[in-house]
């Protein structure tokens, strides 16, 4: 907690000195009050002096006020810098996510990188904003106030001194045995999570198949794990403030006993212990701020940990120190005896890849459900690292350009379409951030959704709700596809985006397609042989493997897997097509 502390707070140098001058400030205003009080009684009330207490008195007002003005500024300066603090960690939290791989991503999972960078980057926030007033206040008036009391009286300063090691005994014992419980608590956050996501989008099926008891009794088991855990977690540190104001209240019972014995015997003076009380007092306050922080530090430096744990994470796919540039690139895919394994599995799911995709040319990809066509597709991008083999684009291996100029290259529409909460126009431009209206009206008309964008109020600049949610499952995959388009990459890839439209769409695309990117390579994942009939080279998968590759027609005759696949789609051949 400490690193991630001091390399995020390097950062907020001017506020932090700010808030130091403040806590200084209002230290010393308040060290100096009870002398102050203690000069009033000696010299005032004991002397029975009225004009010396009001005066003395209004001065004891006016250092109090400075002290409270001084707490406000630092107060106000310590929630600036972790406010700043936080939303610093949480930008970074993403900002790394970003760049993760498929293989880090899949590392962690969605939901425990939400839980990583809301409620432990909250967690981290609270200790913050305690800490670090009360780290320099502390020490400043805790010792203070501790110097002054031993001032005042040696022998019951001594004792002062035992109770406070005593408590900081039980309390250092307590913090090591919490924080092993905290780190239980925030897994099953994660969980919580987990099913909530799961919960939310899985909605529809969960009421169709009504499972709605089932679900609400599985994520009320994991509810109350969390809430036992929880409460397990909070409990180890519930005492320690009972305990801080037990041991409080037993030394101040024990100061006051051996005080007025010291008062009776004239050892000391009246004034002198109400002074040397109020200074234990002052101690004993510094000593609550610190249990308060105590209380809240297992779980912060738990949740610490998980978020360094993904600010830290060394990227699986990494660019090469000297990049070669992808210029004038003409979109030319080699695959060279290209095999992957998916990290943790035994056998890889793509085995030993040779074909070449080349510009002006559409490639298919074909192959029953688990065969490997989207892992194919990935590995293209460099969202998982090829285990054996080279992925050439022009001839350049992928491994050694950058990752974002290689991206650059690619426009892809994927299996399942992700349209994001905007305008119809916002997200395609996400393909193309200046395409012009006129190219994004161009794009739509190509993946065949101007006609149904034109019949929403507002059109290109209609509002999708969240997800896509008031879109048909054909019309997402439309958007998608003209977000693809408007990219007028050298490579296009469309992974299987053609499933949920009908026949007579589906060939209303292809044909589009093919006549828009008449220089491009083109990329179709598809499970309908119908869709990818007219391609200029088709590659038939099959447990990872390529097991044919040529037109339609040199399939129909060469490739067993082929016929199996055309035989259970009951496809007549070209009946139905007018591409
Ligand atoms: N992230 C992953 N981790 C481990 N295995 C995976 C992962 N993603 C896919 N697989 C496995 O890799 C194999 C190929 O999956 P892939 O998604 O590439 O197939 P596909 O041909 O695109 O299937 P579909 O047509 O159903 O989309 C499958 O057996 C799948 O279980």
């Amino acid at each position: 907690m400490i690193s991630l502390l001091v390399r995020y707070l390097k950062d907020y140098r001017l506020p932090m000195i700010l808030v130091f001058v403040f806590v200084l400030s209002q230290a010393a205003a308040q060290l100096y009050l009870p002398s102050m009080m203690g000069d009033i009684i000696e010299n005032g009330v004991a002397q029975g002096n009225t004009p010396y207490i009001l005066t003395s008195g209004a001065w004891m007002l006016g250092v109090s006020l400075f002290a409270a003005i001084c707490m406000v500024a630092s107060s106000y300066y310590s929630a600036y810098v972790t406010a700043s603090f936080t939303s610093r960690i949480r930008a970074d939290v993403f900002d790394k996510v970003k760049d993760f791989s498929q293989t880090d991503f899949n590392q962690f999972g969605a939901a425990t990188l939400l839980t990583r960078s809301t409620t432990d980057a909250t967690q981290m926030q609270i200790v913050v904003i305690n800490g670090l007033r009360s780290l320099l206040l502390v020490p400043i008036t805790g010792v203070g106030a501790l110097i002054m009391a031993f001032r005042e009286n040696v022998m019951l300063t001594l004792l002062l001194l035992v109770s406070f090691l005593i408590t900081t005994l039980i309390i250092g014992f307590t913090t090591a045995r919490s924080m092993p419980l905290f780190k239980n608590m925030q897994q099953k956050v994660d969980r919580l999570n987990l099913l909530m996501k799961e919960k939310l989008t899985g909605v529809r099926a969960i009421r169709a198949f009504n499972r709605q008891d089932y679900e609400t009794e599985k994520f009320e088991e994991a509810n109350q794990e969390g809430f036992a855990t929880a409460l397990k977690a909070n409990y180890a540190v519930a005492f320690f403030a009972p305990l801080m104001q037990l041991m409080m209240n037993l030394t101040m019972v024990v100061i006051l006993w051996l005080g007025s014995q010291q008062v009776q015997q004239q050892i000391v003076s009246l004034g002198g212990l109400m002074v040397f009380i109020q200074y234990v007092l002052m101690f004993m306050s510094a000593l609550g701020l610190v249990s308060a922080l105590l209380m809240a530090y297992p779980q912060a430096a738990v949740s610490a940990a998980r978020v360094k744990e993904v600010l830290d994470m060394d990227f699986s796919i990494q660019d090469p120190k000297e990049t070669v540039a992808l210029t004038d690139i003409t979109g030319k895919i080699t695959f060279d005896k290209v095999s992957f394994g998916y990290s943790g599995a035994e056998i890889n799911v793509l085995e030993q890849l040779n074909f070449q995709a080349e510009p002006g040319k559409i490639t298919a990809i074909v192959g029953a459900t688990g065969s490997g066509k989207t892992t194919l597709v990935n590995l293209i991008m460099r969202l998982y690292e090829v285990s054996q083999g080279a992925i050439k684009i022009d001839g350049i291996d992928i491994r050694d350009c950058a990752q974002q100029d290689l991206r650059n290259m690619i426009a892809y529409a994927p299996q399942e379409s992700v349209l994001f909460s905007g305008t119809v126009l916002d997200n395609i431009r996400i393909g193309n951030q200046n395409a012009s209206e006129e190219e994004v009206q161009k794009a739509l008309a190509t993946a065949q959704a101007l006609d149904f964008i034109n019949e929403r109020e507002g059109q290109l600049l209609s509002t999708i709700s969240q997800g896509g949610k008031d879109l048909s499952g054909g019309q997402r995959q439309r958007l998608s596809i003209a977000r693809a388009v408007v990219k007028k990459a050298p490579i296009t890839i469309f992974d299987d985006c053609f499933s949920a439209l009908d026949f007579k769409t589906d060939s209303l695309v292809r044909k589009a397609i093919g006549e828009e990117f008449s220089n491009q390579t083109v990329l179709i994942v598809a499970q309908r042989i119908s869709t990818i009939k007219n391609a200029d080279l088709i590659l038939v998968l099959d447990n990872g493997a390529i097991v044919g590759q040529g037109r339609h027609d040199e399939l129909i005759r060469e490739c067993a897997v082929y016929q199996e696949i055309l035989k259970s789609q009951s496809y007549s051949d070209g009946k139905e097509e007018s591409l």
